[in-house]
């Protein structure tokens, strides 16, 4: 026998469920939906489970497309939704199912996304993110007997990013070693690496006097502001160039050219077995843009009218093909700089937020510098 708090706890639930299911579809009424009158949800023999409470035929319910929530609406309204869709087509059976599973548990949109949207950094932070995905699933398989959450796995992530030594291609966690901050090549003092008999002592070094009160730096590497950003937290004023992305279109071969062939094998070499999606491939592009030209300039000479027995290769020379290639240069780079969005975070009250915001306009003004120096140079020189 139940006993009396039990009923009067199994009751309020059954009063909290109706509760539910007259908010649930006042509100598909509400929205331009049909649910039946006479259909009640409640227990049953197979727990909770609709039943007709008068004879019924015809339609039960309907349901507009703007209260479902599709793959598509869930892949649009998530900053990073391509990338995962493309990510899980390629390791799952079922993306469609990844996508919803990931809407669910989405936040909503944090500044940062609409902050970096078009951006290389956008592509980095994205990239890093799926791969702290994968890297958590696989530590999960190994470490199945810790209690592992995400939030103790980044915490330890970005512990051992931001403070390992890499030492003869191992990866090392040095005491106190870690606690010098990074500095750029003038203003750093000390040097490390592995000494003694058998070369396993840590040693740091002052390489000259360090007058008194001076910071200690040690060096991270030569590194540009995103990655400074992504593996320990802070950009430089200073930094090295940054890296950006350009689109890069497949050129059309026309199956009724004489050097099809020819065509296609200087193809293969050229753009090195690079996977394009839909015609399209972002490239990550240097300051000096030079694969990312020899990609282009390729692309020009495949689109161009030739003899079957033409020199590919030579043609890549001809000066009316680098102009081109400058040309399509420029307008790449412009694209890109036309998706950079101005910086215009949302006021935000958390220090670290606001040093974050700080970082992220640094980062994505290096960007914009280098896009700007890309299209300038196209200029000059085409
Ligand atoms: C290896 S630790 C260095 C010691 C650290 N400051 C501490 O208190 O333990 C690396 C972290 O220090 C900070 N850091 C190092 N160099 C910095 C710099 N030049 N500017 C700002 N923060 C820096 C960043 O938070 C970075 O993730």
């Amino acid at each position: 026998m139940a006993s009396c708090s039990e009923r009067k706890q199994s009751g309020s639930l059954v009063a909290k469920m109706a509760e539910f299911v007259e908010l649930l579809e006042s509100w598909v009424r509400e929205h331009g939906g049909f649910v039946h009158p006479a259909v009640g949800i409640h227990k049953g023999d197979r727990g909770r489970g609709a039943f007709a409470s008068k004879d019924l035929a015809g339609e039960l319910c309907r349901l507009p497309p703007k209260l479902l929530i599709s793959e598509k609406l869930a892949e649009g309204s998530m900053a990073f939704g391509h990338e995962l869709r493309m990510a899980a087509e390629e390791f799952t059976a079922a993306p469609g199912l990844v996508l919803l599973t990931a809407f669910l548990l989405h936040e909503d949109d944090h500044w940062l996304h609409s902050t970096i949207k078009g951006s290389h950094l956008e592509r980095q932070v994205r990239a890093k993110r799926h791969n702290l995905g994968l890297e958590f699933a696989l530590l999960k398989s190994y470490v199945g007997k810790l209690p592992l959450t995400w939030e103790d796995f980044l915490w330890a992530r970005c512990i051992v990013s931001s403070r390992a030594y890499s030492l003869q291609s191992q990866r090392c966690l040095v005491p106190w070693a870690d606690l010098l901050n990074h500095g750029t090549s003038s203003e750093v003092c000390v040097r490390y690496g592995l000494e003694g008999e058998t070369a396993s002592d840590f040693v740091m070094n002052l390489g000259q006097l360090v007058p008194q009160g001076a910071e200690l730096l040690q060096s991270y590497g030569d590194k540009p502001n995103a990655t400074l950003l992504l593996d320990y937290g802070f950009v430089l004023p200073q930094a090295p160039p940054a890296v950006v992305s350009l689109a890069f279109q497949l050129p059309q071969l026309l199956e009724t050219d004489p050097a099809l062939k020819e065509k296609k094998v200087f193809w293969t070499r050229v753009s090195k077995g690079r996977s394009f999606r839909k015609g399209e491939l972002l490239l990550e592009v240097d300051e000096a843009a030079e694969a990312f030209l020899e990609l282009l300039r390729a692309a020009v000479v495949c689109g161009q009218p030739q003899g079957s027995s033409c020199d590919l290769e030579e043609k890549l020379q001809d000066p009316s093909v680098e102009m081109e290639a400058l040309i399509r240069l420029q307008h790449s780079a412009q694209q890109a700089l036309g998706k950079l969005c101005e910086f215009e975070g949302p006021e935000v009250k958390e220090d670290w937020e606001v040093v974050s915001q700080q970082n992220c306009a640094q980062a994505l003004a290096d960007e914009r510098c280098v896009l700007q120096s890309l299209v300038a140079r196209a200029k000059r020189e085409s």
